[in-house]
């Protein structure tokens, strides 16, 4: 359930009507809404609540907006960041360091140092030779790393080939048979403290069983490397569960997640860490556009050209992933149409053959279930400039990402003075 519906015939955010946004603040933007997002984390977590203090940690990567950040942090939620960037932003909104897990397959020296400067509470190792790079700077600064060794398991998720990184020839984590050797050789490393393992299979996951094979797996392993002397305190199970982006569609819901994870789980003896993203923060965001203007094309069905590209939602493009479309003021009538932004591009596009409530010049619209990888995958291809983001709260919104313009991005461009 989310809190994007029609009132009076007029699409609202909570209890804000979309146009009034569309006029302060132009289109096309992001809306978020705290309520929504609210919901999403108390569900969440409730669905967790037969497990033992349960560590949620956001995945920044999903919605990054200090405002959404903050919104979590106030609901207790930690951090999961991938990039030095995702650090800040997560200590800017004010999270914990101690709520924070680093995962993410590259991080570079200097992320390693900052993380580490700034005592975050678990790193999770994606490779022997990343876990020794760590101890040596955890030495060279007198530090203790808590780390997780992540774990490929060889799960097929069942999804976006893309999207998943729980299958072998995926870049993740360290494959099954391999992890004996590679923890305790960590293990052994003076600067790091290794108290677990971690998993994570992939991204809209919209089926438990490859989640719970993984855990499964896991559990053996945990089993394995208990029986080889090691203490194992801390698992991660990282995130993945799957929204609906159709109307209808169904997808498992949280509580049957986490009845699985406390069956699954229950003789682990561990603190077990989630890193939710889309299932928190997706059905949390629309993008809302304006038509400029339709276009004829042959006999086929119209284009529907709206003033949102593929720059600002950049998932029908790369996944040919679905987002709902629907009228902001619909009329009732249903036209079959091509939704397609103005980037120069075949691939901008939203929609082929859809079945949309019928648009005209000037209409608004939206693209549901925005708010995970939406902005925060948008880029400024064809000089677009980034699109705001407001964050709706009742009968109030704020702007919560300024609009940056084409030319403040050109700004920062320097044409040397030998040309
Ligand atoms: C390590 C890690 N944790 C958590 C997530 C969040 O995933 P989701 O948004 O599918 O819950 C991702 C993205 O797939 C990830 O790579
Ligand atoms: N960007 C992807 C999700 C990737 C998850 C990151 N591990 C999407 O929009 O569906």
């Amino acid at each position: 359930m989310d809190h994007f519906e029609l009132r009076d015939g007029i699409l609202h955010a909570e209890d804000v009507p979309l146009p009034a946004i569309a006029e302060a603040v132009g289109t096309p933007v992001y809306v978020y809404s705290r309520a929504t997002l609210v919901r999403h984390a108390r569900v969440f977590r409730e669905a967790l609540s037969a497990l033992d203090k349960p560590h949620v940690a956001f995945a920044v990567k999903a919605n990054p907006n200090l405002a959404v950040l903050s919104v979590l942090r106030q609901e207790g939620y930690g951090a999961d960041v991938v990039s030095g960037g995702e650090l800040t932003r997560a200590l800017a909104a004010g999270m914990a360091p101690a709520d924070v897990v680093f995962s993410g397959v590259g991080k570079t020296h200097d992320e390693l140092v900052q993380a580490l400067e700034a005592g975050i509470g678990q790193f999770n190792i994606e490779s022997e030779e990343e876990g020794y790079e760590l101890a040596a700077i955890a030495r060279r600064m007198g530090r203790q790393a808590a780390c997780a060794l992540r774990v490929n398991p060889d799960v097929d998720a069942r999804t976006h080939e893309k999207i998943s990184t729980g299958k072998r020839e995926n870049k993740f984590g360290v494959p099954l048979d391999r992890t004996g050797a590679v923890y305790a050789a960590l293990d052994r490393e003076e600067g790091l403290q290794m108290r677990g393992v971690a998993v994570h299979i992939g991204s809209q996951l919209g089926d438990l069983e490859p989640l719970e094979s993984a855990f499964s797996k896991l559990g053996a392993l945990i089993a394995e490397l208990r029986g080889q002397g090691h203490t194992i305190t801390h698992a991660d199970l990282g995130g993945g569960l799957g929204v609906p982006y159709k109307a209808g569609e169904s997808m498992p819901s949280p509580a049957q997640y986490g009845a699985m994870v406390a069956r699954v789980t229950r003789d682990w003896g561990v603190q077990l860490t989630f890193e939710p993203g889309r299932i928190i923060a997706g059905n949390a965001g629309i993008l809302l556009t304006r038509v400029i203007r339709t276009k004829r094309s042959g006999n086929g069905p119209p284009f529907v050209i709206v003033d949102a590209a593929m720059n600002d939602l950049a998932r029908p493009a790369m996944y040919g992933a679905w987002h709902d479309i629907e009228a902001v003021a619909p009329s009732g009538e249903k036209t079959m149409a091509h939704v397609v932004g103005p980037i120069c591009e075949t691939g901008d596009t939203f929609a082929m053959d859809r079945k949309t409530d019928t648009l005209s010049a000037g209409d608004l619209a939206v693209f549901r279930t925005a708010g995970a990888y939406g902005a925060t995958m948008a880029s400024s291809y064809n000089s677009r400039g980034f699109v705001p983001e407001v964050l709706v709260d009742g009968d109030r919104f704020a702007v919560v990402a300024d609009r940056i313009p084409a030319d403040t991005i050109m700004n920062v461009e320097r044409v040397p003075d030998w040309l």
